[in-house]
Order: structure tokens, then C-alpha cells, then sequence
């Protein structure tokens, strides 16, 4: 996809339904005692992983992605191994969901997924009484046979939303008390549906207990997706002739972290949240403006870990140094973030610096434009597409249909607001 300068980015767009909470509502309604009735859920190729795997395994659904109505009677054991794809949350998650399934259950993803680390889930899931065996002992394929678990304490040595909710869904399977200590927050989409579906759960500060628990079915629609709509904000904010408002969108604090970074650094954003059960969701309205660079470190990763690339192209534009630490996580994503950002930056004008754990950028720059890869990953296809409207001659993004792990339909946004 070639993706050309553009003279203004303006408009009203919608955003596509949040994909975290899509996997959460198809794996925890399929989990509940009745049939939950679930509108706006997110069809991209990875919560379509985690549909068909539902599916597999005995979930019934009714209706389409706009409204559906999930429920399981029985969970039955499958006859093929579960195609993860490139879906990380699908893998971790239901790891954690299949741990208490009676059965033999076998994980499996693409490349990309096979090389991300799994022992974070391994590990804590034996502790309470899983039998798993992993390639490597740590590495998808992975075989679980679920049966009887019990309950106990963990403390996490990163912040991964992923693997304390792993925990907890097999927790609420788990005789006794299973709880989760974090670093640092992360965002707490499975303990808020846990809570309105009835489930035995207390949270304080970064410590999460929960106790078995009979899930309750559920009614409710899923916002729009921050962290698909960072990318237009950027754009907005980037371009000297920007103005962009996305409505429904979720506005979770522990997903906005990139905004508010975005505000300290000079932007025009207003956040507005309309409603805020069981999800915060609100207004976002993003204008051109002058950025100041600005440093960033380990306790706000968690709360823009999907956004961190966007902040070297915010760093790009912004006088000054902008520098992200504390950001090792990023190497262990559906590509290397750290290395495929400085090598692509690199190859369309821009000077940046590579850390062990993050960047530094020095700006403002302009870019050139050129040839980059997306090497397989949404996030990286989308942050370089943006990078064409703000270049002087356009950027070439091969591989870029990974948008539709996330954000199908996101060629045709860009299109929209880019005139
Ligand atoms: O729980 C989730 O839905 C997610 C958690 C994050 O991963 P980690 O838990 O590995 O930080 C994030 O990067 C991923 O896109 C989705
Ligand atoms: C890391 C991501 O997802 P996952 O871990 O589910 O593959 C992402 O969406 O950026």
C-alpha cells in the first residue's frame, strides 16, 4: 500500500469495537451460567480466533458481530489442535480458561505467536494444578489437560494484562483463593466483567483476588477501540491541518496512557466519557498542535504498551529529545517493536536512536518518505501508514493487509480523513 501526503486530516470517523474486550466477552460468556447477549463485538482475524474457538469447544452463537447471543451448555474436549493465529490474548487467555476444562487441549499460533514467550502463563497455571507441556517448555504448541485446580497467590514480575487475566480465569475454576500482584497496573477489562457477572472479586491498588465463582450472564455493547483509534489521533495532531472526533470509544484509564502523554506533550485533545459501566466510554476530539518531547518510563508502559511505537512518530514532530525506556516488553509483540520501528524510521529519513528497552528521537524531523515493512504486524502496518500523509514524498508499507488483525477497514478511515 502506498500512502501519499496529504493536504488536510479531517473528519468524524468510527472506530472498530475494542478488541481486548471482544476476546474477554466471547471466552468469559461462554463461561457464564446462561446466554449473554453481546452487541458491537470486534470481527478482525484475531477475535475471530477466539470465536472459532469457543466454537470448538461447544460455544453456541446466535446473531452476527453487531449483536450476539453466547452461550455454552457443555464444554467438550476438541478433536483438532486450536488455530491461536497471531492472537496472543486468544492464546494466553484461553491457556488460562482450558486449565480448568476437563480434557485434552492443544494451543497452537503462527510463526510470529510460536516465538512469544508462553512460560508467564505456563508457570502460574501448574502452580495451581494444570498439567502443561509447552515446546521448549515455554513456547506454543502447548498441550493442557484441564481438570481440578486450587487456589494460590502470585506475584507478576511484569505488568501483563494477559497473564493476570489467565490467572484469574482459571481462579474463579480454582477451590480456594487465587490472587495476582502486578508491578504496575494494566488494564482491568476482566476484572470488570468479572465483577458484572457476579463473580466473587475484590481489587486493591495492583493486587487482584478472586475466589470460584459461577459466572452470571451478561447484557452490554463493547466501546470503540482506543488503541485502534491512537492512530488517527496521532494523525490529527501531527499534521498542521488536522482535526478528527471519534464518538463510543473506550476510555478505560488503563488503555488511554498514550493520550495523556500526548496532552503533556503540547496536544489539543479533549476525553470526554459519556457513560461508565461496565466500560468508561466517551468522545475523542484531537487537533493539529506543537509537541514537546518528553521522557517515558516503566510505570506508564502498561497503560500504552500497544501505542509505545506511536510515541517515536509523535517524537519525530516534537522539539526536543523524546525518549522511551523500561519498554523490553515491546521486543516480545507480534514483531521485535523496538527494532522494527528504528529500522523503518530509518529507512524513510528519520534519525532515532535504539535502547535494549526503548528509543530516543530527536526532533522535529522531517520524513522523507520510502519503502517499509510491516513485518507481519498490525500495529507496525498502521503506525508507517500514517507516516505517508505526514511525509514529503510517501511511504510504501508492504505487507500491510496486518491491519486486519485489529482494524480491518482501517485503509479505508485513512482515506477518509486524509484529503
Ligand atoms: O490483555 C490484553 O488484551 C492485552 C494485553 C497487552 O499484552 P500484555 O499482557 O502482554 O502486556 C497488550 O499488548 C495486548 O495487545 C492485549
Ligand atoms: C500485542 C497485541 O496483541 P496480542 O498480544 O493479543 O497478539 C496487539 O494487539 O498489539
Amino acid at each position: 500500500m502506498r500512502l501519499l501526503p496529504s493536504k488536510k486530516v479531517v473528519g468524524e470517523i468510527a472506530v472498530p469495537p475494542d478488541k481486548s474486550i471482544s476476546h474477554r466477552a466471547l471466552m468469559m460468556c461462554s463461561m457464564s451460567s446462561g446466554v449473554s447477549v453481546v452487541h458491537n463485538l470486534l470481527e478482525s482475524e484475531d477475535t475471530l480466533r477466539t470465536f472459532r474457538i469457543i466454537g470448538e469447544l461447544g460455544g453456541n452463537f446466535r446473531g452476527g458481530f453487531d449483536r450476539m447471543e453466547i452461550s455454552l451448555a457443555s464444554w467438550k474436549e476438541s478433536l483438532r489442535p486450536l488455530d491461536c493465529g497471531n492472537s496472543g490474548t486468544t492464546a494466553r487467555l484461553m491457556a488460562g480458561v482450558l486449565s480448568g476444562k476437563e480434557g485434552f487441549h492443544v494451543l497452537f499460533g503462527d510463526d510470529s505467536l510460536s516465538g512469544r514467550p508462553m512460560e508467564r502463563v505456563v508457570r502460574p497455571l501448574k502452580e495451581m494444578g494444570a498439567s502443561i507441556s509447552a515446546r521448549q517448555d515455554s513456547l506454543l504448541p502447548m498441550c493442557i489437560t484441564g481438570g481440578k485446580l486450587s487456589g494460590s497467590e502470585h506475584s507478576l514480575s511484569v505488568a501483563s494484562a494477559q497473564v493476570k487475566s489467565a490467572i484469574l480465569l482459571a481462579g474463579i475454576q480454582a477451590e480456594g483463593t487465587t490472587a495476582v500482584t502486578e508491578p504496575h497496573c494494566s488494564r482491568d477489562h476482566t476484572e470488570r466483567l468479572l465483577r458484572s457477572m457476579g463473580a466473587k472479586i475484590s481489587v486493591s491498588n495492583k493486587r487482584v483476588e478472586v475466589e470460584k465463582s459461577e459466572l452470571l450472564p451478561i447484557r452490554f455493547s463493547i466501546p470503540g477501540d482506543v488503541s485502534s483509534a491512537a492512530f488517527p489521533i496521532a494523525l490529527a495532531v501531527l499534521h498542521e491541518n488536522g482535526k478528527v472526533t471519534i464518538r463510543e470509544v473506550g476510555l478505560n484509564q488503563g488503555r488511554t496512557g498514550f493520550l495523556r502523554l500526548l496532552i503533556k506533550m503540547g496536544a489539543d485533545i479533549e476525553m470526554e466519557v459519556e457513560e461508565s459501566l461496565p466500560e468508561p466510554v466517551g468522545t475523542i476530539v484531537a487537533r493539529s498542535s506543537r509537541l514537546i518531547g518528553v521522557e517515558v518510563g516503566s510505570d506508564l508502559i502498561p497503560s500504552m504498551i500497544d501505542e509505545l511505537p506511536l510515541i517515536a512518530l509523535a517524537g519525530v514532530f516534537a522539539e526536543g529529545t523524546t525518549t522511551v525506556r523500561g519498554a523490553g516488553e515491546l521486543r516480545k509483540k507480534e514483531s521485535d517493536r523496538i527494532s522494527v520501528t528504528v529500522q523503518n524510521f530509518r529507512r524513510i529519513g528519520v534519525e532515532i536512536l535504539e535502547h535494549e528497552d526503548g528509543f530516543s528521537v530527536e526532533g522535529p524531523q522531517r520524513i522523507t518518505g520510502g519503502k517499509v515493512d510491516s513485518y507481519g504486524d498490525h500495529r507496525i502496518a498502521m503506525l508507517f501508514s500514517l507516516a505517508g500523509p505526514l511525509s514529503r514524498e510517501g511511504v510504501e508499507v508492504t505487507n500491510s493487509n496486518a491491519v486486519n488483525v485489529s482494524f480491518p477497514g482501517f485503509f479505508k478511515t485513512l482515506e477518509e480523513v486524509c484529503q
